[in-house]
């Protein structure tokens, strides 16, 4: 499927409001792949489809998952289920294979450890892009241009007080995610 053919299918799946955002996405991962040489083809390519799912329901989203081999961690916050549903449909729906590219889409909205420069990319892109407005969004927006692990670490600490503020629970990797990128950050290693 070309670019064009996945904007259009993406278009029809969702909001007018969520479209745009995606739009966002798209523009920031493709802004910051360029930036801190990852593949910026990838990277839009992951960002047109990280939401495709999101307005799904949350039974079928959760039955999608229990016969896609989805580990069932990501039962326990159900807002995590839509980047793996849209990576493991994404071969047959657009054809798309490529496994970092896939992941991407995965670990969107959680993170992980060890995260390659895609997921990086893609995961800051949806925090960052010009729809997302919070207190902290411009700081990060510099930060993102110049250090992509500073930007990573304070941002995954921003989204920890945000969900602890509203008693929310934090999904584990995401903890795991935020430990190491510090230690990184810290040691000033680069990965
Ligand atoms: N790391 C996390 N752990 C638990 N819940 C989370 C986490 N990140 C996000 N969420 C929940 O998922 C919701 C959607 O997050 P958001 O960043 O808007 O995701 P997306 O861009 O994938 O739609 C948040 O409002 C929050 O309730």
């Amino acid at each position: 499927m070309t670019e064009e053919q996945i904007r259009e299918k993406v278009k029809a799946e969702l909001s007018p409001k969520r479209f745009r955002h995606v739009e966002g996405v798209v523009h920031t991962a493709d802004r910051l792949a360029r930036i801190h040489g990852a593949n910026p083809d990838h990277a839009r390519l992951a960002a047109w489809i990280h939401d495709f799912c999101r307005e799904w329901p949350k039974e079928k989203l959760v039955q999608m998952a229990k016969n896609s081999n989805i580990h069932e961690m990501f039962f326990e916050v159900t807002e995590l289920l839509h980047g793996h549903i849209a990576a493991a449909i994404a071969p047959q729906e657009f054809g798309i294979t490529d496994e970092d590219v896939l992941n991407a889409s995965r670990y969107h909205t959680s993170g992980r450890r060890n995260m390659s420069l895609l997921e990086k990319v893609v995961y800051l892109a949806d925090a960052l892009e010009p729809g997302r407005e919070y207190p902290a969004v411009e700081e990060l927006r510099k930060v993102a241009e110049e250090d992509l692990n500073m930007a990573l670490a304070l941002s995954f600490d921003n989204t920890i007080e945000y969900l602890i503020k509203r008693r929310h629970p934090i999904f584990p990797l995401t903890v795991q995610a935020r430990n190491e990128i510090w230690r990184v950050v810290k040691d000033g290693r680069v990965v």
